[in-house]
């Protein structure tokens, strides 16, 4: 039977001491009943009466099937007994299965940050964990600081750490507080902890900011230590704790060890990642370690010939185990191996050895060299491929538009510059010619595109353009630069499709992107029968 670790989500607490983080009471809901049905054992839902937010969770908490639900706090203060402590009566008064009290272990600490004698500090955690214990049934030790404490002073540490075992602590939770050490001072102080209080009492709460976070995690599991902390995509204070996302595969997967995440909770993985970016109005990562969109993107012709073969040879674990998949991506990188991939993931059926393969390998590599990026605009590269094997229907076609850009002063003495755009547009072999402003010129643009298309393809009411992107691709070149335009779209319907336009002329780039975005929606949803007449 492989060791049990158990798994400690501070999401809601140290990840809400992120900058430019703020969760609302209905945020932290969301997210700790997605940790629980994911089969995390502790959620740490905050600080009970730091602020209004904290309080109002800990007043009515959701009801979590199997995790439990820590409340946070800190020991008490010097001065005041456990009875008297209205911040710790705050934390413990509030609904949660166990408590999590944060204490001192670094002499240093204990005489600039607290202002005390030593031998305070050490009562402090004691009368605190004792009266937690009595309160919650489940306490917890947090020693903050631990690490750099072990290293200054290991016998006070050593005596914090037993004060708060002795005192009932149920986890003793050797903090890296500053993030400042290594994978291998670690694991050699965890291992030397462990002689002394066993393993299955110990934690590890680790932060990034040497970006080690989660390898010191692992190391001091290696150690012995048996319940890990850390947080979704890594938030939390500076640069974050360690990433839970990342951590709890390579627990199950590569170490071995068992948690309570069985095999239908790592499939959610992808899934929990992306929840918080959402509560958050967050990109994903492209690039996090397992969830990521690229985690498992092929680019190199090589690697992806390749993984056709056997996804084994470039790829160091199944994308399905965490719920994610591969994509083989196609650009100047690419070869044959790259096309045919991902014509047959478009579900476009060809010969293997059609020389338009080889047109087509051509074309995407002299396209990239003029500026076209297809391996963010995948949409844009089946587009093309279509196209190459003439099997795009022309939904509508432009016959041209006009964009006029006015500066002028508006009524209240403010200067604006507003946009007007005019587009002659054949749909189902009607002409139809259109005037809309917008706050620019795409805008416009797109605005007078819609009003003409949208009541023939009601489809397009649901598109939304979620990002756009302009970059200079011949900085050199100054006003008269080529310029490269991405654009995102969205629909309820689709997964998310990206799009390219290059021009010297940045309104004709976006256009094209734009005529591609749309396109490409009308390929998906709208079907063939709806071409221009
Ligand atoms: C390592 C960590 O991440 S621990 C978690 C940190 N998270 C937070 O601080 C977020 C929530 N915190 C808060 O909302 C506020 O700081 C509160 C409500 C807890 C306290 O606010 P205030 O009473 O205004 O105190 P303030 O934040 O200015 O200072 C903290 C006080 O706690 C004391 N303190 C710090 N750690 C401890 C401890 N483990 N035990 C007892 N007292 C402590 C400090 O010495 C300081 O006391 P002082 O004011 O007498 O100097
Ligand atoms: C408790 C905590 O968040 C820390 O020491 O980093």
């Amino acid at each position: 039977m492989a060791d049990r670790v158990y798994l400690f989500d501070t999401t809601l607490r140290d990840g809400a001491q992120t900058q430019g983080v703020d969760f609302g009471v209905a945020d932290k809901v969301a997210i700790a009943r997605a940790l629980d049905a994911a089969g995390i054992d502790y959620v740490e839902g905050g600080w009970p009466g730091a602020n209004p937010t904290d309080e109002q969770f800990f007043k009515a908490p959701p009801a979590l099937a199997r995790a439990r639900l820590v409340a946070f706090g800190m020991t008490r203060r010097p001065g005041r007994s456990v009875e008297n402590d209205p911040g710790l009566a705050a934390v413990l008064d509030g609904k949660s299965d166990a408590a999590c009290l944060v204490g001192k272990s670094w002499d240093f600490q204990v005489h600039v940050a607290l202002g005390i004698p030593l031998d305070e500090n050490i009562q402090l955690i004691a009368d605190s964990i004792r009266h937690a214990h009595a309160r919650k049934g489940e306490a917890m030790y947090d020693a903050e600081h631990f690490f750099d404490g072990y290293k200054a002073n290991p016998d006070y540490a050593m005596a914090c750490l037993e004060a708060a075992r002795d005192a009932g602590a149920r986890w003793m939770v050797l903090c890296d507080t500053n993030g400042g050490t290594l994978p291998d001072e670690i694991e050699a102080i965890v291992r030397q902890v462990a002689g002394r209080i066993p393993g299955e009492r110990l934690g590890i709460h680790c932060h990034n900011d040497t970006e080690n976070a989660v390898a010191n995690s692992l190391a001091a599991v290696r150690a012995g230590a048996r319940q890990v902390q850390g947080t979704l995509n890594g938030l939390g204070e500076r640069c974050g704790n360690a990433n839970l996302i990342s951590l709890i595969p390579s627990l199950v997967l590569k170490m071995g060890l068992e948690t309570g995440i069985d095999r239908d909770g790592l499939k959610r993985l992808t899934g929990l990642s992306r929840l918080l970016d959402e509560r958050l109005n967050r990109a994903p990562n492209r690039h996090a370690a397992y969830v990521g969109d690229a985690a498992f993107a092929h680019k190199g012709g090589l690697h992806v010939s390749a993984v056709e073969k056997d996804p084994r040879t470039y790829e160091h674990i199944d994308p399905a185990l965490v719920g994610n998949r591969r994509h083989i991506i196609v650009s100047d990188q690419a070869g044959r191996s790259n096309v045919l991939a991902r014509l047959r993931d478009a579900g476009i059926e060809i010969e293997p050895d059609d020389p338009k393969i080889a047109t087509l390998v051509d074309t995407v590599k002299r396209r990239e060299f003029d500026g076209y990026a297809y391996d963010g605009a995948e949409a844009s590269f089946e587009l093309l491929a279509r196209r190459a094997l003439g099997r795009v229907p022309e939904f509508f076609r432009l016959d041209g538009f006009r964009v006029i850009d006015e500066r002028r002063w508006n009524a209240r003495a403010e200067l604006v510059t507003l946009s007007e755009a005019t587009i002659k547009v054949t749909v189902d072999g009607e002409r139809h010619m259109t005037v809309s402003e917008g706050n620019g010129p795409v805008n416009a643009l797109d605005t007078a595109l819609r009003k003409v298309l949208v009541p023939a393809f009601p489809v397009l009411e649901a598109m939304k353009l979620v990002d756009y992107k302009v970059r200079i691709l011949t900085p050199e070149d100054a006003t008269k630069a080529v310029t490269r335009v991405m654009i995102e779209s969205d629909h309820p319907a689709l997964e998310r499709w990206a799009t390219v336009g290059v021009s010297t002329n940045v309104i004709d780039a976006s256009y094209n992107a734009l005529h591609d975005a749309i396109t490409f929606c009308l390929m998906r949803l709208a079907g063939a029968e709806a071409a221009v007449a």
